[in-house]
């Protein structure tokens, strides 16, 4: 793609050809309307008030149903999270503007810049950057110090993404009849993965993450007030309705494992949008690296045989590439900070 040294890759009126899916692979029936909606859940419900402690069986409806759910009232300031997109978004505008294609992979966080991603030919219309996040003490120093604040605001974001996640695990842990604590000493923060989806001439040609399934436990993602997250239901894709208020959470693999498929990991995708650019921080919460993995024993019965044998997390993120081209790149990470 010929590009202007001055101007942003994006910065087009129509879609370069090597960012142009085959039909197969292009979004279809961006306009239609679905009827099914992912749910909101309120996390300060008034029936915590009397005594139910929180709201567990829409959690579990909704992992069951959708695999995918909103949360609100979640108790993460709004300064915590506003102040983490402005310093992404700085981030992703200073890469930009006078680089072009691929940016050397640095220690500790790989950014890969929209002519760096190829999917089945075709580059994706993203920019991403990823890095561990586990523990928080020892990584940060390894993350862009350019913009000067980006270490202090993330820490921040993370040390709340953290008790979130620990929250909601411990609802699903009671909603499934685990131990309590079952998720306790297992499961961590360990990956930020932040995306930045331009504007697009014509989002019917184009994706800005093609499906897939989140190889965490759960996955906590923020999406300010942009729309473009689909998920899969019953054989269509379902907006994720956009809530600035709200964090979007969906069950990984590993969850589903844990579960024996009582909990979905569901399909889902980005599309692209003419007007808006879409800026999203995905948190993903995983099994730590020597951990096994497998039906709870109390799940598994005559009439419930497991549907899963035990791996360990490392070897299954390994056996499935689980984070794509980056996977090698993110274990060695994940392994010199543990
Ligand atoms: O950027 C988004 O909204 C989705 C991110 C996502 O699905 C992922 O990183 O696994
Ligand atoms: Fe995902």
């Amino acid at each position: 793609m010929k590009e202007d040294k001055h101007s942003r890759w994006f910065e087009l009126e129509y879609v370069p050809e090597d960012y142009i899916f085959s039909k197969e692979d292009r979004p279809q029936n961006l306009d239609r309307s679905v009827c099914y909606s992912v749910p909101v859940i309120d996390l300060e419900n008034p029936k915590a008030a009397i005594g139910q402690s929180q709201p567990v069986e829409e959690i579990l409806k909704a992992s069951e149903e959708f695999g995918f759910f909103q949360v609100i009232n979640h108790g993460i300031p709004e300064k915590t999270v506003n102040d983490a997109m402005s310093v992404l978004k700085e981030f992703f505008d200073m890469q930009s503007k006078d680089t072009a294609g691929i940016i050397p992979h640095k220690k500790g966080y790989i950014y890969t810049s929209s002519t760096d991603f190829v999917k089945n030919g075709v580059h994706l219309w993203r920019e991403n950057i990823k890095h561990p996040c586990h523990p928080l003490e020892e990584c940060i120093h390894l993350w862009p110090d350019n913009p000067i604040r980006y270490q202090e605001v993330i820490a921040a974001y993370l040390v709340e993404i953290q008790k979130l996640s620990s929250r909601i695990l411990e609802m699903i842990c009671e909603g499934l009849e685990l131990k309590q604590g079952y998720f306790k000493d297992k499961s961590e923060v360990q990956l930020l993965s932040s995306n930045f989806y331009p504007p697009c001439p014509d989002p019917s040609l184009t994706l800005g993450i093609l499906p897939h399934h989140d190889p965490s436990f759960i996955t906590l993602l923020y999406q300010g007030g942009s729309t473009g997250l689909q998920v899969m239901k019953d054989g269509q894709w379902v907006n994720v309705g956009a809530n600035p208020n709200a964090f979007v959470v969906n069950i990984g693999n590993q969850l589903e494992i844990i579960s024996n498929r009582k909990l979905k990991s569901i399909e889902h995708r980005v599309v692209t949008s003419t007007h808006e650019t879409r800026l999203s921080i995905a948190t993903f919460v995983n099994p730590s690296p020597d951990c096994i993995i497998e039906p709870a024993k109390h799940l598994v019965n005559d009439l419930e045989p497991s549907l899963y044998t035990a791996s360990q997390y490392k070897d299954y993120v390994h056996r499935n590439n689980a984070f794509g081209d980056y996977t090698t790149a993110i274990q060695n990470a994940l392994r010199s900070e543990s």
